[in-house]
């Protein structure tokens, strides 16, 4: 035999491994009711964290990916797992230890100084004038207009800072800067409940569940980020997190929540399958986050549809599967700090429809109109709970509002 008679054997021999070794992964991969001890925790029934993690010896990343299969016996909740859904902790990289999440806000000062003369520092200019004419006060309320604030609490404000200059005078130095601040506190309302609900509730059967946190929104204002950023606040804080993919619109926004979550050892639920029933893949979300004895699920969705009656029947079936059991936790919507009133525009539908907990206010580090936290709180009723701050794995911040009005001040 010479080597012409050998060069097929030569070439197929590769090919073949190759193909046995793929086989072997998409049969791994499908395979609802496998186990193995390569599952985010087996045997110990949660889901992976960092801190649980920090303490092993840092192991090289596996050739194949985990099996990481639904377990369908584990879980309280009824239904079996579809077949093109699976739990993905893909070919794990070196996990990464989150920053804490305290004290974020501070860098908004930063930021805002970046993008622009903050709001806070505008105001105070006129108002530090020694006498202030009908012009300044009319500088003053078109200055907050620009900044977002919104019509109504524009008034209030002015009216507020007309009365405070009449009868206290702001000569004394440092007084104008003590009274807006006063003014913007009130404004932006510390008295609001801002703390994310993450602690695991009782279903009706009386057995522990995750809590559940969806977060919905118009598409390409950060949902998917801000689910990935705060997987990793929650996993900085200690708690054990399943992630569901429930954006099935966009086929690359399962692999990009994914990557989030293999980043600090959580893992996704989400569908191989482009177009699949969201609500679907919620449900197996918050079953795999039972089955795990997880203490949060955070569920991604689209947000892109067309019109609020299509809107309402996605998010309200959504909804149903998700609290079928137990209420819903916290539902967070994400909104552009950027798009200003057309951004009010979709907090009202968003709040018509699926019931708001909290605002995530993202990319606030892009504009120094800081009036926006002001004008979707009065307009939703609800609290501004996070902000995004950049595009940094950890540029999500607690909402604190000393910090955030000391931040429009130039603090
Ligand atoms: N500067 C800045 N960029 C952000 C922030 N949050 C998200 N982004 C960016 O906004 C873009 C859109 O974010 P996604 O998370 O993909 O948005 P989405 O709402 O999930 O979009 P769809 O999946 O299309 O519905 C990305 O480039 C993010 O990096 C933020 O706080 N600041």
């Amino acid at each position: 035999m010479d080597l012409n008679d050998l060069l097929p054997y030569l070439v197929g021999a590769p090919v073949l491994v190759a193909g046995a070794a793929a086989a072997l992964l998409v049969r791994r991969r499908r395979r609802p009711d496998s186990t193995s001890d390569l599952r985010p925790d087996a045997g110990t029934g949660s889901a992976r964290t960092a801190t649980d993690v920090a303490d092993r010896p840092v192991v090289p990343t596996p050739v194949l990916p985990p099996d990481v299969a639904v377990d369908g016996t584990g879980g309280a909740l009824e239904g079996t797992v579809s077949d093109d859904l699976s739990v993905d902790d893909l070919a794990a990289p070196p996990l990464e230890t989150p920053a804490p999440s305290a004290g974020r806000l501070r860098r908004l000062r930063e930021r805002l100084a970046r993008s622009g003369s903050p709001l806070g520092a505008r105001l105070l200019s006129v108002l530090s004038r020694d006498t202030l004419t009908e012009d300044d006060w009319d500088e003053l309320e078109e200055t907050l207009l620009l900044a977002d604030v919104g019509a109504g609490p524009t008034d209030e404000i002015i009216q507020a800072l007309r009365t405070r200059v009449r009868v206290e005078g702001l000569s004394a130095p440092g007084q104008a800067r003590e009274v807006l601040r006063e003014q913007l506190l009130a404004l932006v309302d510390p008295s609001l409940d801002r703390s994310l609900r993450t602690e695991p509730v009782t279903a009706a059967d009386g057995t522990p569940a995750p809590a559940v946190v969806l977060v919905v929104g118009v598409n390409g204002t950060g949902k998917t980020t801000t689910v990935g950023k705060l997987a990793r606040v929650l996993v900085a804080d200690g708690r054990s997190v399943v992630l569901g993919a429930a954006d099935t619109f966009r086929a690359a926004a399962a692999d990009q929540l994914q990557t989030w979550g293999s980043r600090v050892g959580v893992p996704t639920v989400r569908s191989d399958r482009d177009g699949a029933d969201p609500a679907s893949v919620a449900f197996d979300a918050l079953r795999t986050g039972r089955a795990e004895g997880a203490d949060v699920v955070l569920v991604d969705t689209a947000g892109r549809l067309q019109n609020k009656a299509g809107l309402m029947d996605e998010l309200g079936k959504i909804t149903r599967v998700l609290s079928r059991d137990a209420p819903l936790s916290e539902v967070l919507l994400v909104l552009d700090a950027t798009t200003g009133q057309n951004g009010m525009q979709q907090a009202r539908v968003f709040g018509e429809v699926a019931g708001v907990t909290g605002i995530v206010l993202t990319k606030l580090d892009g504009t120094a109109k800081g009036g926006i936290v002001v004008a979707v709180q009065r307009e939703l009723g609800v609290p501004v709970k996070l902000v995004g701050l950049g595009e940094g794995p950890d540029d999500l911040a607690p909402f604190d509002p000393e910090a955030f009005v000391d931040g429009l001040l130039g603090q």
